[in-house]
C-alpha cells in the first residue's frame, strides 16, 4: 500500500490550479489540420480536463486559475459552474490578455497532433495574490500541471501553491503535461519541472515527460525504476510513467511497482488519454484503493475518452466506466 494523508475532514477533495483553455476539435476526421474546415468547441486545458474528471466521478472539486475578461473567459467559468466545480477563486484577467486555444488535428486514431494559439495567454496572468492559503488548506488534494510553470508570474503561483499545500498537508499530485512551445527551452522547462516534482507526493507523466526532466542526469535515459527512485528521494509516494497504449507503470515508495494494462477501444483520437486516466486514478488512491484497482480504472476512463469526440465533455461517471469494464476486452 501507499502513505497518503487525504485529511478527511475537509471541505473539498482536490483543487486543481492552471490552464483553464478551449479546445477546438476538428470535425472533420482522418484529415489534415490544412483540409478541415469546421471545429467544435470544448473546455480544455489538462488541469481543468483533470478537475472536470475528478468532479464527474463525484469529487468536491475547486479550481484557481484565470481566465480572459471575454464571451470565452465567461464560457469556461460557467461550463466549471455546471460540472459542480467550485469557482470561487477562478479570477479574471484586467490585461487585455486571450483564452489559450488548442486546434486539434485527428489525421488517423494514431496520428493527432494539437495547435495551440498561447500569446498573451491569460491562464499564465495568474499570480501570486490570486493563490489564497485559506482556500488551499480546505482542500485534500492539489492537482498542479508543468504547464503553468512556463512563465511568470503564473510560475510563482504555482510554487506559493506548493508551498501552502506542504505547510497544510494537503496532497500535492504534478501532471506532467510538458507542452513544448509554450516554454523557451528545454533546459528552462527541464530546471522547473524538477523544481516543481521536488514538492509533490504524486507525479504522472509520460516516459516522454520524464525524459525531458532527467536531460541532466548521467546513466539515467529511459529506466523506469530509476525516474521514480529519484523522485523518492524528495517527497514522492507514488511515481507513474505513462507508456501510450503500452500502458503504465506505477512504482510507490515502499518498493512495490504495478505494470498497468489497457482496455481495447475504438480510438477517434489520441489526445484526452493521459487527463482521462489522471482523473480516474486521483478517485481510486482518494478512496483508497490500491493502486492496480486505481490504474484500471484510470485506463478505463481513458480508453472511454479516446473514442469521444472532447476531452472534457467526454470525462465518463463512475457508472459509465464500471459498465465500461463489465464489457470492455482487457489488454495485460
Ligand atoms: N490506444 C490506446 N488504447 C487504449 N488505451 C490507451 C491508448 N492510448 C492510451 N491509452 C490509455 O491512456 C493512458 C495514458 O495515455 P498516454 O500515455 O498516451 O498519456 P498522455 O500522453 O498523457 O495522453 P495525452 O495524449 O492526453 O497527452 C495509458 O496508460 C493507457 O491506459
Ligand atoms: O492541454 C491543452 O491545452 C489541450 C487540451 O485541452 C487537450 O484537450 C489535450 O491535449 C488533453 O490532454
Amino acid at each position: 500500500m501507499y502513505n497518503l494523508n487525504f485529511k478527511q475532514e475537509r471541505s473539498l477533495d482536490l483543487v486543481g490550479i492552471g490552464r483553464l483553455c478551449i479546445d477546438l476539435n476538428a470535425d472533420q476526421f482522418n484529415r489534415p489540420m490544412e483540409e478541415t474546415s469546421s471545429f467544435s468547441k470544448y473546455v480544455g486545458g489538462s488541469p481543468a480536463n483533470i478537475t472536470i474528471g475528478a468532479s464527474r466521478l463525484g469529487l468536491k472539486t475547486g479550481f484557481i486559475g484565470k481566465v480572459a475578461n471575454d464571451q470565452m473567459g465567461r464560457f469556461i467559468v460557467q461550463y466549471l459552474k455546471n460540472n459542480d466545480i467550485d469557482t470561487s477563486v477562478v479570477s479574471v484577467d484586467q490585461t487585455g490578455a486571450v483564452t489559450g486555444l488548442a486546434f486539434t488535428e485527428i489525421k488517423s486514431p494514431e496520428d493527432c497532433s494539437i495547435l495551440m494559439y498561447r500569446d498573451n495567454v491569460a491562464d499564465l496572468k495568474l499570480d501570486t495574490t490570486n493563490v489564497s492559503e485559506d482556500y488551499i488548506k480546505q482542500s485534500k488534494a492539489l492537482l498542479v500541471s508543468g504547464t503553468a510553470l512556463a512563465a511568470s508570474p503564473s510560475r510563482e503561483a504555482v510554487f506559493l501553491a506548493l508551498d501552502y499545500a506542504r505547510k497544510h498537508d494537503v496532497v500535492v499530485i504534478m501532471d506532467l503535461d510538458y507542452r513544448p512551445y509554450t516554454w523557451k527551452s528545454p533546459q528552462e522547462t527541464a530546471v522547473y519541472y524538477n523544481l516543481a516534482a521536488e514538492k509533490c507526493d504524486v507525479i504522472i507523466g509520460t516516459r516522454e515527460e520524464f525524459d525531458m526532466m532527467e536531460q541532466f542526469e548521467i546513466d539515467f535515459y529511459q529506466d523506469d525504476q530509476k525516474t521514480a527512485q529519484k523522485w523518492f528521494d524528495y517527497h514522492a509516494e507514488i511515481v507513474v510513467i505513462k507508456h501510450g497504449s503500452e500502458g503504465s507503470i506505477a512504482y510507490s515508495k515502499n518498493g512495490d511497482s504495478h505494470k498497468g494494462g489497457t482496455f481495447k477501444t475504438k480510438v477517434l483520437k489520441t489526445f484526452g488519454a493521459g487527463d482521462a486516466y489522471a482523473s480516474a486514478f486521483i478517485f481510486g488512491l482518494m478512496n483508497g484503493w490500491d493502486i492496480p484497482k486505481a490504474m484500471e480504472f484510470g485506463s478505463a476512463s481513458a480508453a472511454i475518452v479516446i473514442s469521444k469526440h472532447s476531452c472534457s465533455d467526454a470525462m465518463p461517471t463512475k457508472n459509465e466506466i464500471d459498465e465500461f469494464m463489465s464489457e470492455a476486452v482487457a489488454i495485460d
